[in-house]
């Protein structure tokens, strides 16, 4: 594997403290000297940071006790040799060894060392290393009164492995926490920063990969990790690209939405536009029969199916065209802008022998239906998509504080792969495999992006089921599509300009500015 490889590779791996301490200690009892391994951190975060066009040369270091400090003392002191004005905030009495070492050969360089917040000057900049991986209880008294007071200075902080206060694993703040502008994580990714309750706290973040042995990473965390963060690199070849020179519509997938109602008509137009976007070589789409002239207008190629309807206006049973039945599918996705007077559409669909998508109404009325638990008796995959509301009607007894442990508990109880919508989606099979998506924008809490979301998971999933792939990488790269979508759309027309349909004309936009070589390594993988 080359380096750049590598470096794709471990930006997946997702750890908690404890399997960073594991992985530590094998690179330590390898022979690789702490204090070695702390300068190459020091040094490689100081390069970035010159790397960036930083505001002032006035440093303010925070350094805790651990050696999340003398991390944070080494890029002090190499500041200081570049020529910036270096200060240093350690209002520890007890350090550890070696940081304790970092700190008497600043002061030795001259570098003023404060105890008190107040004696510190103004900085253009904060470097924090008060805690790191090894906070272990709440903060109190004096450190924590200078959290809150540095949190108000309102200067870029930087923040070493994670913001200090934060708990690796859970994202919670404990006591409380530093605002950082920017997070560089080390090595690993830490599970707390890809919780949504650390995201006010972390700012910007980026991996500073130090060179971790993959043998060791893999020795602690297996060869396919359980917890495993979305990436472009993880996706690529779930992508429906390329297409086969020889492929027939009927060929590359046949995908049935059922959606909408006459009071939720624009519901059915978005999932069927998100569906366009994935590229799915047949679209059938079922709506109330009233509706239908609109999704022919807005969707002229695909398959509009009118059913018969309440005196609501929603669909009051399937009708499918001559001998079709559900099972001549590809897939089936059911759920947005239905209204919940449905319920014996969700049930049928629920017996149907193809992979199923239930989202949005259908998961109000799978949480009314009480039976959830039936969709381990399916035969072939089921996905389910809530966001916070619909989780919490179809598991109320399952907290979500700690969301990765959420989904996974409810992928178990149904069998179903669980994907929880928020700013970290978050997904898991019954195995307890786990993806969360740490790549996303506000610009995507919007009404109707969920619908998008939903046709494109269908679309993509219809035309590669018959691949070797694993249904969960496909919800993965519906997910990662979705936001790289939103995230595209918001740094051209700002947060506020990406509405739900803005939003499906950038999906195809996302594919095409995939790098040439990402598309000639897709080649070589899926000539098949
Ligand atoms: N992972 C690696 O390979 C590398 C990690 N580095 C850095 O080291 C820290 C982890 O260092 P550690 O010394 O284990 O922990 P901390 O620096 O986070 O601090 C622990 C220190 O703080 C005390 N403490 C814990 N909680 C509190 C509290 N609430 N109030 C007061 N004091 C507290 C605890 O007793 C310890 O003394 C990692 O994050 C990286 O930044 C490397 O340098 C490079 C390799
Ligand atoms: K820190």
């Amino acid at each position: 594997m080359n380096n750049q490889d590598l470096k794709h590779l471990k930006e997946i791996f997702v750890v908690t403290a404890a399997q960073m301490r594991d992985v530590e200690s094998r690179v330590f009892a390898a022979g690789m000297p702490i204090p070695a391994l702390m300068e190459k951190v020091g040094r490689l975060i100081c390069d970035r940071l010159l790397s960036m066009t930083l505001k002032g040369s006035r440093v303010g270091i925070l350094a805790g006790p651990g050696h999340n400090g003398g991390d944070a003392l080494v890029v002090g002191r190499e500041l200081h040799f570049r020529g910036y004005n270096v200060w240093i905030y350690q209002p520890f009495g007890q350090l550890k060894e070696l940081t304790n070492q970092h700190f008497h050969y600043a002061q030795s360089l001259g570098i003023p060392c404060f105890s008190q917040l107040a004696e510190l000057p103004d900085c253009d900049f904060l470097i924090d290393g008060l805690f790191g991986f090894g906070l272990e209880r709440e903060i109190t008294g004096n450190i924590a009164e200078a959290i809150n007071h540095l949190n108000l200075w309102n200067k870029p902080i930087f923040s070493i492995d994670l913001p200090s206060g934060i708990h690796t694993d859970t994202g919670a703040v404990l006591g409380t926490a530093i605002c950082a502008s920017h997070t560089f994580c080390l090595g690993l990714w830490k599970q707390g920063l890809l919780q949504e309750q650390a995201i006010k706290y972390a700012g910007k973040t980026e991996l500073v990969d130090f060179d971790i042995p993959l043998a060791d990473i893999q020795a602690v965390l297996g060869e396919v990790p359980t917890i495993k963060r979305i990436t472009q690199s993880l996706v690529i070849n779930t992508l429906p690209l390329p297409l086969s020179p020889i492929l027939h519509k009927y060929k590359s997938g046949h995908l049935l939405l059922i959606c909408g109602s006459k009071r939720y008509a624009g519901g059915a137009i978005l999932t069927g536009l998100g569906a366009r976007g994935s590229g799915i070589g047949m679209l059938s789409i079922a709506v109330p029969e009233s509706i239908k002239p609109l999704l022919v207008s807005h969707l002229p190629e695909a398959l509009i199916i009118g059913c018969p309807e309440t005196n609501n206006g929603a669909i009051s049973h399937l009708q499918l065209p001559g001998e079709t039945t559900l099972n001549s599918f590809t897939v089936i996705a059911c759920g947005p802008g239905l209204t919940t007077e449905v319920t014996p559409i969700v049930e049928q669909v629920m017996k149907s022998e193809v992979p199923l998508i239930l989202d949005a109404d259908a998961l109000n009325i799978l949480a009314q239906l009480g039976t959830i638990t039936s969709l381990k008796n399916r035969h072939q995959p089921t996905i389910l998509t809530p966001h916070g509301g619909e989780f919490h009607r179809l598991f109320p007894e399952i907290d979500i504080t700690n969301r990765v442990k959420g989904v996974q508990t409810a992928a178990s109880q149904t069998g179903a792969i669980v994907l929880l919508k928020g700013a970290r989606t978050a997904i898991a099979n019954e195995q307890g495999v786990t993806w969360v998506n740490s790549e996303s924008t506000p610009a995507l809490a919007r009404g109707g992006s969920g619908d998008v979301l939903t046709g494109l998971m269908g679309g993509i999933l219809g035309q590669v089921v018959n691949r070797q792939v694993n249904m969960e990488d496909v919800v993965a790269t519906a997910v990662w599509w979705h936001s790289q979508a939103g995230i595209l759309a918001a740094k051209e027309r700002t947060e506020l300009g990406v509405d739900a349909f803005t939003l499906t004309q950038y999906l195809n936009r996302v594919l095409a500015q995939i790098q040439t070589d990402e598309i000639s390594k897709w080649v070589e993988l899926n000539i098949r």
